[in-house]
């Protein structure tokens, strides 16, 4: 609590330098948190005021003494209090609720909350401990709660923190790293968050004298008329992610818009599947796309290969739960997941994490629960994704990912280094093209900006350019 305290107390003065601020102290740990930064503002030589309700948590009514020991001022916390001396405060500080917050909202808080929001909407900022009150740490989802400024979270990032409209409520989130107990901090980062300078040195660097053959072959199979473009667009996401070789094969008719891609077309798809020898097989598959209603039948015949294979869109199929192996990545997005467990597509975005987890359970290998941001479930954990753009939210998009995919996996790639380093990538390149392209991005702007994405990701982790 006092690292807490202090963190928080570091980081208003930083964020608002000079600032009256005004803290709001609950009667849970969290409200001893305020205790604690308005004991360190004080220090630091900036006027703090708390308001509190009464203190439940010893550690809250210690520190609201040493508080008062210090010369620091306490008045009752009421939602006419507040909106009276809000009025003489720089900074607001909620400290209501944190991670105990066990939802409903009590009437009496709902009313300071209330409160605390007029009181933004009149300009006031508004600086959040740990969490908005109000929001259930562990869930995307916002009823009525608080709106920050800025938050700042102690110890990890906490799902609220990350997903839908919970994350809205949060403003800018700054993590204060605490020094936990390992068994408590493990607790807290429920979910890890690579970097880039982590993902970049999973990428697979090309030997001088590699040839198309090595460099990974890739197969696309997908396409059914009315969807043949989606091969096409995760073919172009494969070479542009350094696949050697790509060919699709579809049983529709797919449109030879690159030529750099193999387009074969097949009357009798599940025969040319069932038909090919093992030395005839690529180095991965991706398969799904646009690839209609007997997709679960031509997963099953891949998935008998061995080879390592992304499965999307029509392939994500509860009929498959049990018939994949350690070598898939699985690309669902809420959709997809909400059909493959079972559940609503709102139950899979309330809480991503548990979706993914459970995803992963039922499918085995590596899932990658695809959004804004998107969660990787493998054997090893959970992991968030960073960046991206809003304007990724447009059809294709998520082809081109399987492509990349399959492209790092082609190049030998594990599984799980291939999800983590291709959602980036992928991401990395939507940031990229909605610099040059603003906001309405297509998958072939993102596709596009492969090559940079690369580049920024190889950068971070300081190693040299491939090629060599
Ligand atoms: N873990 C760590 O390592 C560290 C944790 N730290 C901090 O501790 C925080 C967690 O503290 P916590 O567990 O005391 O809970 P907290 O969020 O203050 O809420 C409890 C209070 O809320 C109230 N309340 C609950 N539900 C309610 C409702 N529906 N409607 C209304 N009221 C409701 C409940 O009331 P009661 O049920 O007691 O009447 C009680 O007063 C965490 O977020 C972080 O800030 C840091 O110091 C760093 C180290
Ligand atoms: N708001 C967002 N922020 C970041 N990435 C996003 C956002 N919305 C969508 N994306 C990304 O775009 C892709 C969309 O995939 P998907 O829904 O499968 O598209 P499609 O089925 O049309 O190919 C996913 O990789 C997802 O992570």
């Amino acid at each position: 609590m006092e690292e807490a305290g202090r963190a928080a107390a570091n980081e208003l003065r930083r964020a608002f330098p000079g600032q009256a601020t005004l803290l709001l102290a609950g009667g849970g740990a969290n409200g001893g948190d305020a205790f604690v930064a308005a004991r360190h503002l004080l220090s630091l030589g900036v006027g703090a005021t708390v308001l509190a309700l009464p203190a439940r948590h010893p550690l809250t009514r210690r520190n609201r003494a040493r508080w008062r020991a210090v010369g620091g001022q306490t008045f009752a916390l009421t939602p006419a209090a507040l909106a009276r001396r809000s009025r003489d405060a720089g900074v607001l500080v909620d400290g209501l609720l944190g991670t105990g917050f066990q939802p409903p909202l009590r009437p009496a808080l709902a009313e300071v909350v209330g409160a605390v929001n007029a009181a933004r909407a009149r300009g006031l900022a508004v600086v959040s401990l740990d969490l908005p009150s109000g929001l259930d740490a562990a869930l995307a989802e916002a009823g009525l709660s608080v709106q920050a400024n800025l938050t700042v979270t102690f110890s990890g990032l906490k799902p609220a923190l990350l997903f839908g409209p919970a994350a809205e409520r949060a403003g800018r989130v700054v993590l204060a790293p605490l020094r936990l107990p390992p068994e408590w901090a493990t607790a807290e980062a429920l979910a890890q968050r690579p970097l880039d300078a982590d993902l970049g040195a999973c990428l697979p660097v090309r030997a001088a004298g590699a040839h198309k053959g090595t460099a990974g072959r890739v197969w696309v199979v997908g396409g059914h008329p009315g969807t043949a473009g989606a091969p096409v667009l995760a073919g172009w996401g494969a070479l542009r992610t350094g696949a050697g070789l790509v060919t699709l094969h579809s049983g529709a008719e797919v449109p030879l818009l690159h030529p750099e891609l193999m387009v074969r077309r097949h009357s009798d798809l599940g025969a040319f599947l069932d038909g090919v020898s093992a030395n005839g097989r690529p180095d991965a598959v991706a398969l799904g796309m646009g690839l209609g209603p007997d997709a679960a039948d031509h997963a099953r015949r891949v998935l008998r290969w061995g080879l390592p294979t992304v499965l999307d869109a029509d392939a994500l199929q509860p009929e498959l739960a049990g018939s994949g192996h350690d070598r898939c990545v699985w690309t669902p997005h809420p959709g997809e997941a909400a059909r493959l467990l079972g559940h609503t597509a709102a139950e899979v975005t309330r809480d991503p994490l548990s979706a993914a987890r459970a995803l992963q359970a039922q499918l085995g290998g590596v899932v990658v629960l695809k959004g804004g941001p998107s969660v990787v479930a493998a054997p090893g954990g959970l992991s968030v994704s960073r960046g991206g753009h809003p304007g990724m939210a447009s059809a294709g998009m998520g082809d081109t990912l399987s492509g990349i995919l399959a492209a790092l996996l082609g190049q030998g790639v594990s599984p799980e280094d291939a999800a983590r380093s291709g959602v980036r990538l992928h991401a990395r390149a939507g940031e990229r093209a909605a610099r040059a392209f603003g906001y309405g991005l297509s998958a072939s702007d993102v596709a596009a900006e492969l090559g940079g994405a690369w580049h920024d990701l190889q950068a971070a982790a300081g190693a040299p350019g491939g090629g060599t």
